[in-house]
């Protein structure tokens, strides 16, 4: 094991005249399991594809530890992967599937049998073991190649969308097993999903991709609490943060934001704070348009009590869905302004009433509107 460097690593496919992946700069620690997560097309498969040797890379570099791996052929780099199209063999059983690279590499036969039981109990395949690919389902099929990557001894594994194909139930009791089984046998991993809950239950750190371009890479807390940007702030998160068009409104020592209003009526103005407590940044000066994020089950319904740092506001109920564990509710704080609210519990508003909202300092963010930069989080202040 050793931890594996991105370097300026792009794609640029034969006969396409785009980017698919763009100048990303990544390392995964030893040890470390992380997630690369993006929507369809942005470049996820082409990444993992390009570490594991089957496409070469247009620009950039690769090392695991102190090896450069991209010039070398798949079966040099040691580099284990489940695929996303399964690639297992059909003439041969599922044993024999999952004990191949083991029998090839010289692993004694006792413990082939051991490691292929083990890896067979934990994916709730022991009951297919003697059957043969052609005569699987495709969530029986996916299971076997995640059990030939997971049996191996690598430097690296790669699980391309690794549990797609897998019933919601199964997928989430395979998802700790799985994460168990890599943490206790110190494996480092670059999983590919599109499935935000499955990236933040597998993975120390997630790399949020779009468009080719690595957005962030952190922890799912910071992606939650410190969101990069505009897209990180829209796509982390369920439902989304709320992010409202507003400007920055200084009022003496105070900064704050005011949203857009309706013809003759107030602009709705919240504070953020002290401008010697909120960290000077370039976006932060008066009449700058930003987007204020909030999340929605930040915040809370009713004021808020006398003396915290917080902002009461006023508005009309839109909607109120109950979802059977919790309620989203939509409030109109005039002018375009909706603000989407979730909460645990019940709540007994109808269509129209005025409802008072607490919205604290620490749960707003700002976004500079035009690069979509994040500017401040109220969690630092
Ligand atoms: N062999 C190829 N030749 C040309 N273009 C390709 C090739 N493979 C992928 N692409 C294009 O590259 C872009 C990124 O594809 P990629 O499969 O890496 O994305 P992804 O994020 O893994 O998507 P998905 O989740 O749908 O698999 C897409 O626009 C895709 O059409």
């Amino acid at each position: 094991m050793a931890c594996v460097t991105l370097r300026n690593v792009s794609k640029i496919y034969d006969r396409a005249d785009r980017y698919v992946v763009k100048s990303v700069n990544m390392q995964i620690g030893d040890g470390e399991i992380v997630s690369l997560l993006g929507s369809s097309g942005c470049g996820k498969t082409s990444t993992l594809r390009m570490i594991a040797g089957f496409e070469t890379l247009s620009e950039g570099s690769i090392r695991i530890g102190d090896r450069a791996i991209d010039q070398l052929a798949p079966a040099e780099r040691n580099v284990a992967m489940a695929f996303e199209g399964y690639a297992l063999y059909p003439p041969l059983s599922v044993h024999e599937n999952i004990a191949f690279s083991l029998l090839r590499g010289k692993t004694p036969r006792e413990q082939v049998r051991a490691r292929v039981r083990q890896v067979a109990e934990l994916l709730e395949i022991t009951d297919i073991l003697d059957s043969y690919p052609p005569t699987l389902s495709g969530g029986q099929q996916q299971r076997v190649s995640l059990a030939r990557a997971l049996v191996r001894h690598a430097d690296l594994h790669l699980l391309d969308e690794p549990m797609s194909q897998l019933e919601p139930q199964l997928r989430a009791l395979l998802r700790a097993r799985i994460k168990d089984y890599l943490v206790a046998h110190r494996m480092t991993v670059l999983c590919v999903t599109h499935d935000q809950t499955e990236a933040m239950a597998l993975s120390d750190r997630i790399a949020v991709m779009s468009d080719g371009v690595l957005q962030q890479f952190a922890t799912t807390e910071d992606l939650k609490e410190r969101p990069a940007n505009l897209f990180v702030a829209g796509f982390i998160g369920e439902p989304a943060m709320n992010l409202l068009p507003a400007r920055v409104s200084h009022r003496g020592s105070r900064i704050g934001v005011v949203l857009p209003a309706a013809a003759g009526t107030d602009a709705l103005r919240l504070d953020l704070g002290d401008s010697a407590r909120v960290p000077a940044a370039d976006g932060l000066r008066d009449g700058h348009a930003v987007h204020l994020g909030v999340r929605p089950h930040k915040v809370r319904i009713g004021a808020a009590p006398a003396g915290d740092n917080t902002n009461t506001l006023h508005g009309t109920l839109a909607f109120n869905q109950w979802q059977g564990d919790q309620s989203h509710i939509g409030i109109h704080l005039g002018g375009p302004t909706l603000l989407l609210v979730v909460t645990d519990g019940a709540v007994d508003l109808s269509e129209h009433s005025p409802v008072t909202l607490d919205l604290p300092q620490t749960a707003l963010h700002l976004f500079d509107s035009h690069s979509g930069r994040a500017l401040l989080h109220g969690a630092d202040l």
